[in-house]
């Protein structure tokens, strides 16, 4: 008998802020890639990000027009899944209830939201089925990590559940554990910094990127003392949304440097610029602070520290916070990220029986009172 092998074939579509990724997998072996590119004059014409999905499900459609794409051959797409009920780490099924949700904006706006709403609309006239992986609202935080110290302000997750995930599974099977086994201290260090607690897979506590909780990073605040925002939010130098921009977008770097390129502040310091070299180590500083509260969360007992994402590239990162973390665990380096692969991964776990595939209808980890405000600013 011959080694007969049938591979799934996967489209994977990534939204982000000013491009819509896709790709194309035969079971784990990524065929290709494509960048679409959403100019920023094009999309401001849309006043929701949900407004988009039209014109970027065209961009999508032309891009697999133009590669003679066949789609009637497509085992399953895999989608970015966006901000939605908090629920449990794992794949979904995209079904209506979520769809409705997304395209409601119910729990704010995120480019990512427009993932499953492209898969579903792509998808569904060849009757292929559509999935997220690990969505940015994955909360898994335990009761005692919600309360804020505010009745009226809850803690909720949010974060890069998807690469986070991912390297924990990698750092896991570096360390001869299942996921489901090991503790670890995982930061996703990009254009957004997270930094979650994993219990024996599950994130108990980890800051809620896109609300400004956290080290702040290249384009973010990260945490600021409270009463400081409020006095610069009733200052009248702002507006509502001037001081979110400033926290979430306009923060970190681009404030002090001008500028949200860690290479680029990273070479001014090396060419003796102080201030460059200042906020550069204060950002490793706070990156390793957390990991620090992480490890008492997790009461010191934790396998690894693992530093991801793209400044996990730079080794002087890398240097600042092993040098400080050190000696809580082995501190694993695994750059950057690759979200399509992670998309396409979960979804060959599912199909492959590795792993249930969870439904969102009924699932859900639930806050109280969901209906009260859920961030609409992101
Ligand atoms: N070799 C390097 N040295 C220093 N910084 C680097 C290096 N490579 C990338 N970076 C920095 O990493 C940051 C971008 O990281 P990344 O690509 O993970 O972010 P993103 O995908 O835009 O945002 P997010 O990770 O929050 O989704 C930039 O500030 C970039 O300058
Ligand atoms: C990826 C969602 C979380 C963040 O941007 O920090």
């Amino acid at each position: 008998m011959g080694d007969l092998k049938i591979n799934e074939r996967l489209i994977v579509i990534n939204p982000g802020s000013t491009s819509t990724k896709v790709a194309f997998f035969t079971g784990d072996e990524k065929q290709w890639v494509e960048n679409i590119a959403h100019p920023a004059d094009e999309l401001a014409v849309f006043p929701r990000v949900v407004d988009q999905l039209d014109y970027r499900l065209d961009a999508l459609r032309r891009e697999l027009h133009n590669k003679n794409f066949d789609m009637s051959g497509v085992t399953a797409i895999a989608a970015r899944g966006g901000l939605l009920k908090p629920v449990s780490g794992g794949v979904y099924a995209v079904d209506e209830v979520m769809l409705e949700d997304l395209s409601e904006e119910r729990f704010g706006q995120h480019a990512s939201n427009l993932g499953a709403l492209l898969a579903h609309k792509l998808g569904s006239p060849y009757g292929i089925p559509s999935y997220i992986v690990d969505p940015i609202c994955v909360d898994e935080l335990e009761p005692v990590a919600r309360i804020s110290g505010l009745p009226q302000i809850r803690r909720r997750s949010v974060f890069h559940a998807l690469n986070q995930k991912r390297q924990a599974r990698w750092a896991a099977q570096e360390l001869g554990k299942k996921y489901e086994e090991a503790n670890l201290i995982v930061a996703h260090l990009g254009g957004g910094i997270t930094i979650g607690a994993h219990r024996r897979g599950r994130v108990v506590d980890v800051n809620n990127g896109v609300d400004g909780e956290g080290p702040f990073t290249p384009e973010r605040s990260g945490s600021l003392p409270a009463a400081d925002v409020v006095r610069l939010a009733f200052s009248g130098r702002y507006t509502w949304e001037e001081l979110l921009r400033l926290i979430n977008g306009r923060g970190g770097f681009v404030a002090y440097l001008g500028t949200n390129s860690a290479r680029e502040v990273e070479e001014r310091a090396a060419a003796g610029d102080e201030e460059a070299d200042l906020i550069f180590t204060a950002l490793c500083y706070q990156v390793a602070r957390e990991i620090g509260a992480c490890a008492a969360v997790l009461a010191g007992r934790v396998d690894a520290v693992v530093l991801t994402g793209g400044l996990a590239y730079s080794r002087r990162v890398v240097e600042e916070i092993r040098t400080r973390v050190g000696f809580i665990a082995p501190v694993l380096v695994f750059p950057g990220e690759d979200e399509m692969a992670a998309l396409a991964e979960g979804v060959l776990r599912v199909l492959r029986g590795e792993e249930a595939l969870r439904s969102y209808q009924y699932e859900g980890v639930g806050w109280a009172n969901m209906e009260e405000k859920v961030s609409g600013d992101n």
